[in-house]
């Protein structure tokens, strides 16, 4: 297990400042914001300055949430994609927007989260570095042929081997590079649409590829985002994240 402290103790020191950025559309507020916020205030990055960007369609339904000196919610209003494959692939285009106009006055990190999670140990400043990505829990210990990359060659996302599988729930690191991320899955996601074509698991696909291409710094093992679902946990000593119960045929538009 890591010092946990040794990493706090530097970025307490060079005053990190962490930006979250998580989605609410629709009935995904309901459903999962509340939970996701307040267990985020108790494992999320302690002792760091940190800035929730909430966005949603619904601003006026965001749960107020008792938050820790040095943290704060803001809340961005967004519309309403009418499918949901857009309201998850075009994240990326409004995270590249944010950090743009916004997050860049304020932090020094990105992390950008799905809201259908809950934090349940300590996700802390051992998860900083400058380019963050996810081994996907149900593939870390797969072989290889199992990935699920697109596999369609007139898709922009099409890739026949690669390094890991990743899930594109979690993701970070600093401004500079998730906005190099974002913009390219943005593009390549246009670009398809562009062809008529629609990568099999959407941003995810694209951001498979873009890491594939671009090698990330550090790499989060499943404990940062399990599914319970999974029988075989040996190699999970600390559920730092887990996945919240899907619902998709009541709560997808
Ligand atoms: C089975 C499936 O569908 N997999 C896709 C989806 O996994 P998931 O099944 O995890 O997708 P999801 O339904 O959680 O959607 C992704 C995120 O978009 C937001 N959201 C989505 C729909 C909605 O009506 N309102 C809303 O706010 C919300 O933050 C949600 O967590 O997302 C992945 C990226 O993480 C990949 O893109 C996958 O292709
Ligand atoms: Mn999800």
């Amino acid at each position: 297990m890591f010092e946990s402290d040794l990493y706090d103790q530097k970025h307490i020191q060079h005053q990190t400042s962490v930006a979250l950025t998580v989605f609410a559309v629709g009935r995904y507020l309901d459903a999962y914001l509340k939970t996701f916020l307040t267990s985020a205030e108790q494992h999320f990055m302690l002792g760091l300055k940190v800035t929730y960007y909430v966005f949603t369609d619904l601003p006026e339904k965001v749960p107020s949430i008792e938050l820790a000196p040095n943290r704060n919610v803001k809340i961005m209003q967004v519309e309403k994609h009418s499918r949901w494959q857009d309201i998850s692939m075009m994240r990326m285009k409004t995270i590249s927007d944010a950090i743009e106009s916004e997050i860049h006055h304020h932090c020094n990190y990105v992390f950008c989260f799905d809201v259908d999670q809950e934090f349940k140990g300590r996700f802390g400043s051992e998860a900083l570095g400058d380019s963050v990505v996810l081994l996907h829990a149900w593939y870390y210990n797969a072989p290889k042929y199992k990935y699920t990359y697109d596999r369609n060659p007139r898709s922009k996302a099409f890739m026949e081997t690669g390094d890991y599988y990743y899930h594109a729930a979690v993701f970070g690191g600093l401004l500079e590079k998730v906005k190099n991320l974002t913009d390219y899955c943005f593009l390549n996601i246009m670009e398809d649409k562009l062809n008529n074509v629609e990568a099999l698991w959407h941003d995810e696909s694209h951001l498979n590829k873009y890491f594939w291409i671009n090698k990330p710094s550090r790499l989060l093992s499943p404990e940062y985002c399990w599914d319970q679902v999974i029988m075989e946990k040996r190699d999970i000593n600390v559920m730092r994240l887990i996945w919240a119960p899907k619902d998709y045929v009541g709560l997808r538009p």
